[in-house]
């Protein structure tokens, strides 16, 4: 543990001074800091609110009011924490109580028992010591007296295991009930968040339904741990032994080593330390998530040893232990000193009390008080443990609770869509008015979209075409509103699309793009899911796998729609060794097994969940973004083909990199370059404009036409 010296000596230096005035066991010196590039102090955060640490590889940020109040503001501060989050904490126990009032207070009493039985036990085994003690001096052993205090003592020892094994068979149910509970919770409050909300890490729930276990457990262990202290103390310090004076002296060094000890505090950890960055990007090169990169890479298996070697010896001796351990080391041996000469004073006690006052003391006295120092010292640095988790346990109960509050981004707008006015049975109107965009925390010089204005009549079939990372698919994005705009307009028939109900806007809606995933459910709910309420119509199913081309896919699995492909993984082994457990390592590879599909295989099915979409009747607006990669030009000739007669009325956007016949169709083109508008019109205006389309469509044509003469020239030999 830091000393509380060392730990308010940190704030008052540079964090360069405090490395060198007082370097932690295998901290680096400063000749070893010369090896690494050490990272600039401009390169670090800067805020009045905390200050930094350097350990090892790691700078770590503390909160200055902790670090400035040392141990008492620690602790007060966790006790507000504790006070005022009464209300929230009340409502925890009562959910819980609630689940189960009788496994609560069956658990509770358990618990309870576990205490109560440590002070029974030092009642106990005093007595029998005392009874022995008086039958050896008097050479007559009692022995009615000695079978009793044996047979209380195998009494309370056999109800405790009893206890003990009651307490580990129902609380697994409680934990279960209290982490499905939760989940629920967890479940509803990230369902209902938006796309900018859910992806940006400031908003994102880091609490999870274990932590409500925990924070239960840790709470209740808690509260009981003192009272069982406090029973213990009301105990020894009313026995004739021990009294008031040795009570105080037993407990002086658990108390002493929670003020020397570092309290946990919260702090913020990283390394920019260059050749230990190094070291683990090279190290995570051996994983399995790249292995056939660095197969395929050929013999890079050398290069990647020799720049680890080479990254490791830049880093010396820096240590790169975590920064816990690091920050956990003592500065001087003052406190392990200090703490074992308080550990020796109840050792004094009964040696001065046996040199002052002999007729009184006896060996047995000298055990029942050692007893009684070692179980208080026991009891108490469990209660200092649990209380250090109370703080944590309170934060996750809070937030745990503030995950179904978190404001979503995107604000719902009133307005029911479609307006009553419009024909349901047709399109969308949409029109782009000079919007820009940048991605949270987008990185690149120019943003996503600039200036991009645009109209879309009701029922035309629009194309997007343009090079990669031109905007293409933002576009889409801003329409189904997965994001807002930063600033400009985008009108939906008229109107701004914030003004409109999500919930109304989205139901009109059907996108398809390769982002979309399998979800680890039946083929047919795969599919269902498009249109939920009939997610169980196995007619309208099949329906719409032959539409998007799946229907042979669910053929080929024996059990068709039934058909899980990615099973949610439940197995695992444990200690399983090559040679002794084959059998076993068999059964868990094929527990392990998912079926798998191609790419296009996969493609088709969420196709196909798109055309379960359009059998809602509502959709006004469909929008496809590139989602015919993986697909066969037959399958992708077929998919377009279909989607056209499928949506015909409606307002079609296809987001494409292939000039095939979709371009001939379309109503108009919008070709993006750099996050602008290039050019916009039909394909035959922007072939004979000579701009950004047609250079980039002569590029395809030039490689058919370079094909085709391949194959005439095969032919010809
Ligand atoms: N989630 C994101 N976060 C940050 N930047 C993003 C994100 N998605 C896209 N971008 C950036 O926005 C710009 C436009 O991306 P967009 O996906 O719209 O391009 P695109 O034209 O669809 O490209 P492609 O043809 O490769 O699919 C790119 O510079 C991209 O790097």
């Amino acid at each position: 543990m830091v000393s509380q010296a060392a730990y308010i000596r940190s704030t008052r230096t540079s964090p360069k001074d405090f490395t060198l005035l007082t370097p932690p066991m295998g901290a680096p010196t400063e000749t070893a800091h010369k090896d690494v590039p050490v990272p600039s102090e401009d390169a670090s955060p800067k805020n009045d609110e905390y200050t930094t640490l350097d350990l090892g590889v790691w700078r770590v940020l503390l909160p200055r009011d902790v670090v400035s109040g040392g141990f008492f503001s620690a602790t007060v501060s966790k006790w507000n924490t504790i006070v005022f989050a009464y209300p929230v904490v009340s409502r925890f126990f009562r959910e819980i109580y609630s689940l189960s009032p009788h496994l609560v207070i069956l658990v509770l009493l358990l618990k309870l028992w576990g205490e109560l039985e440590s002070v029974l036990m030092l009642y106990v085994s005093g007595r029998l010591l005392r009874i022995i003690e008086v039958g050896l001096t008097e050479g007559r052993p009692d022995v009615n007296a000695i079978t009793q205090a044996l047979v209380a003592r195998l009494i309370g020892v056999t109800v405790t295991a009893a206890a003990r094994w009651g307490r580990e068979y129902i609380s697994p149910q409680l934990d279960s009930l209290i982490q499905l509970h939760f989940e629920d919770h967890l479940l509803q409050a990230k369902l209902r968040l938006d796309m900018p909300t859910a992806t940006d890490s400031s908003s994102r729930t880091q609490a999870t339904a274990h932590d409500a276990e925990s924070a239960f457990d840790s709470l209740c262990e808690a509260s009981m741990r003192l009272f069982g202290l406090v029973s213990q103390l009301l105990f020894i310090s009313q026995q004739r032994s021990a009294g008031a004076l040795f009570t105080v002296i037993a407990v002086v060094r658990p108390l002493l080593s929670l003020f020397l000890a570092e309290p946990p505090t919260a702090h913020v950890a990283y390394s920019e330390n260059a050749s230990y960055l190094r070291l683990r990007s090279l190290q995570s090169l051996s994983s399995s998530y790249y292995r056939a990169d660095v197969i395929a890479a050929g013999d890079i298996a050398g290069w990647i040893t020799a720049e680890y070697h080479r990254a490791r010896d830049a880093l010396g001796s820096v240590a790169s232990k975590d920064v816990w351990s690091q920050y956990s080391m003592e500065r001087t041996p003052m406190n392990k000193i200090l703490g074992e000469w308080a550990g020796e004073l109840p050792t004094l006690y009964w040696a001065l009390s046996a040199m002052l006052r002999p007729e009184k003391f006896s060996m047995t006295s000298i055990a029942i008080l050692q007893q009684y120092s070692s179980s208080l010292n026991y009891s108490l640095q469990m209660l200092f443990w649990d209380l250090s988790q109370v703080g944590k346990a309170v934060t996750n109960i809070k937030i745990l609770y503030e995950a179904g509050n978190i404001k979503n981004q995107i604000i719902d707008g009133d307005v029911a869509y479609p307006r009553p006015s419009t024909d349901i049975s047709k399109g969308m109107d949409i029109e782009l008015r000079n919007v820009c965009f940048a991605y949270p925390g987008e990185k690149a010089k120019e943003s996503a979209l600039q200036d991009v204005s645009f109209r879309i009549p009701v029922g035309s079939l629009v194309v997007i075409v343009g090079a990669n990372g031109s905007g293409k698919s933002t576009i889409i994005k801003l329409l189904t509103r997965l994001y807002d705009t930063d600033s400009g307009a985008i009108l939906v028939d008229g109107l701004p699309i914030q003004d409109y109900r999500l919930a109304d806007l989205r139901q009109t809606q059907a996108t398809l793009s390769q982002d979309h995933h399998l979800y680890p459910l039946t083929l047919g709910e795969n599919i269902g899911l498009g249109y939920s309420e009939h997610v169980d119509d196995l007619d309208m199913i099949m329906q719409s796998a032959k539409d998007g081309g799946a229907a042979e896919l669910l053929d080929k699995f024996k059990e068709g729609a039934q058909t899980t492909l990615e099973p949610i993984s439940t197995a695992f082994g444990y200690q399983l060794d090559d040679d002794k457990h084959k059998s076993l390592k068999g059964v868990l590879a094929k527990l392990e097994k998912t079926t798998e599909v191609s790419g296009g295989e996969k493609q088709r099915l969420v196709a196909s969940r798109t055309f379960m979409r359009f059998r809602t009747g509502k959709i006004k607006l469909l929008c496809v973004d590139e989602p015919s990669s993986a697909l066969d030009p037959r399958g992708e000739f077929e998919l377009f083909e279909r989607l056209r007669e499928t949506g015909d009325g409606k307002t079609m956007i296809f987001v494409t990199h292939r000039f095939g016949h979709l371009t001939k169709y379309a109503d108009v083109i919008i070709c993006m370059k750099e996050g602008k508008v290039a050019e916009l019109g039909t394909h035959k205006d922007l072939m004979a404009g000579g701009g950004e389309y047609a250079s980039l469509y002569n590029v395809q044509a030039q490689a058919f036409a370079d094909s085709e003469q391949k194959n005439r020239d095969a032919r010809k030999d």
